[in-house]
């Protein structure tokens, strides 16, 4: 029995009630009271859309984190595994030897030490040294798609070292692809991780920019920006090239003086700007590549030194480097030098103006050699002019043919100590080197603006302008 004083039992609840409940108004809501729908009155909009827009809003917040998902697996840089395994597709799977790298001065130990690329393992061990430049890690696979299968027609040029191929990588980036032949002597992996070293940790509008690398398994590529206008020694000396490139103009002096002044810079920068000077060792014109508006950069740093931090930075080392432009104190006694590379360019300076190769034994006696037969007449003003590549007669003003002349006299010395510095020789060159319409329009520019920036030994990262 319920007892009188207390409160009374709230009346159950009618169907109608229950009802009504759930018909109760809305506070502060901006639709009508919804209706019962049961005889065809019109359904209050919020019971469609907020179902209907909860479960789109659903839809989206899924497709988003798929598309997410999928973009930042896509995107993630693949990486040196520092301790991982992979085969030939870049796949885990394969055994090689271990990857553990103890180089932190630079990523390329464990790439191209022993050639493990990750590529789609998340990595649980540490993480790799921070290459300092955005050089990208590439598959065999990825190398070969981008050059038809490295097949003949694409093949632009060959060096000691292998071949190189014209290329478009994935993301349409034209590029140079060089397979390193890997011989019993190991000059190729050598060639390889210097290579990679070097140009993934300097930065100048006048070297060569390396893209990417690969070292998958027993490969060794190179990828490096696209260099239209092939070799200097193409356009120099065609016959002496094998005609590479087809009929082409002569360069004219204007251009002959740019592409001094780049080089110079180029030199410039790894003697006298990067923190060890950076000896190149194998300075030539075949070296010089020229891009699309004959402004040159250099390349092929394969045998590259770096200087030691003595006073006279020189260092002792087995004599390598192309016939006719070794500095005759290394080709003696090995003993090499930033002045070694001076050297080198004296020579690259004489084709320029003379039009010869360094060593030619077809010409008479006593013409042999570039160096020995032009320094007396660099010093005589009526041999100078003869001397000239008759290509350029009546294009350069006699003031700078003695300027450019002296530049080369000083350059070729026999004793080193008398050759001037790099940047001696961009301060000379500057004043007589005029921009051709052709070097105004050119892509460098953009380039210069960053010149002479270096990582070297640096953790500090800068990405790599393109060209
Ligand atoms: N980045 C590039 N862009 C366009 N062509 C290139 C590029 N790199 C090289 N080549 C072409 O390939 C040729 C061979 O280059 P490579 O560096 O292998 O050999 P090399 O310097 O001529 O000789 P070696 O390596 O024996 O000193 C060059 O002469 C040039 O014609």
């Amino acid at each position: 029995m319920a007892d009188a004083s207390s409160p009374p039992a709230p009346a159950p609840l009618g169907a109608e009630d229950l009802a009504d409940a759930r018909l109760a108004p809305w506070p502060a809501s901006p639709w009508p009271a919804p209706r019962r729908d049961g005889g065809g009155g019109r359904m209050n909009p919020l019971f469609t859309i907020l179902p209907v827009s909860a479960l789109a809003i659903g839809l989206v917040l899924l497709v988003a984190v798929a598309v997410i998902l999928v973009a930042t697996r896509r995107a993630r840089p693949r990486k040196v595994d520092a301790g991982g395994s992979c085969n030939g597709d870049g796949k885990p799977g394969a055994p090689t030897s271990s990857c553990s790298s103890h180089n932190t001065r630079c990523g390329y130990a464990a790439a191209a030490g022993v050639g493990c690329i990750y590529a789609g393992r998340l990595g649980f061990s540490a993480p790799p040294p921070p290459r300092s430049r955005g050089a990208q890690v590439f598959t065999y696979r990825e190398l070969e798609r981008a050059t038809d299968g490295f097949s003949e027609g694409n093949v632009v040029g060959r060096g000691a070292s292998g071949a190189v191929f014209r290329g478009r990588l994935a993301d349409g980036t034209p590029a140079a692809i060089k397979r390193l032949r890997l011989d019993h002597r190991r000059q190729g992996e050598r060639e390889f991780r210097i290579e990679v070293d070097l140009l993934s940790r300097m930065d100048s509008p006048y070297l060569v920019g390396l893209l990417g690398y690969c070292a998958d398994q027993s490969h060794r590529l190179l990828v490096f920006e696209f260099m239209p206008n092939g070799s200097l020694r193409s356009h120099l000396h065609p016959s002496a090239s094998g005609g590479g490139g087809g009929a082409r103009q002569p360069l004219d002096w204007a251009t002959r003086l740019g592409i001094a002044l780049d080089c110079a810079r180029a030199l410039e920068f790894l003697h006298e700007h990067s923190s060890p000077a950076v000896i190149h060792r194998d300075f030539n014109c075949s070296n010089v590549l020229l891009d699309r508006n004959l402004r040159a950069r250099v390349s092929d740093f394969g045998m590259a030194k770096l200087g030691s931090n003595k006073a006279d930075g020189q260092v002792v080392t087995r004599v390598l480097g192309t016939t006719g432009y070794l500095a005759p104190e290394y080709a003696s006694t090995g003993k090499l030098t930033t002045k070694s590379d001076v050297y080198s360019y004296g020579v690259v300076l004489l084709e320029l103006l003379t039009g010869r190769v360094p060593v030619d034994t077809r010409r008479p006696p006593g013409q042999h050699v570039l160096v020995s037969w032009a320094l007396p007449r660099l010093t005589n003003r009526q041999k100078l002019v003869q001397m000239v590549d008759p290509a350029l007669q009546g294009q350069f003003a006699l003031k700078d043919l003695v300027q450019v002349a002296a530049i080369a006299a000083m350059c070729v010395q026999t004793k080193a100590e008398y050759r001037p510095l790099m940047t001696d020789v961009v301060q000379s060159l500057i004043p007589i080197a005029k921009p051709t319409p052709a070097m105004s329009c050119s892509s460098t520019p953009i380039r210069a603006a960053l010149e002479h920036v270096i990582f070297m030994g640096s953790s500090h990262c800068g990405s790599k302008t393109s060209s």
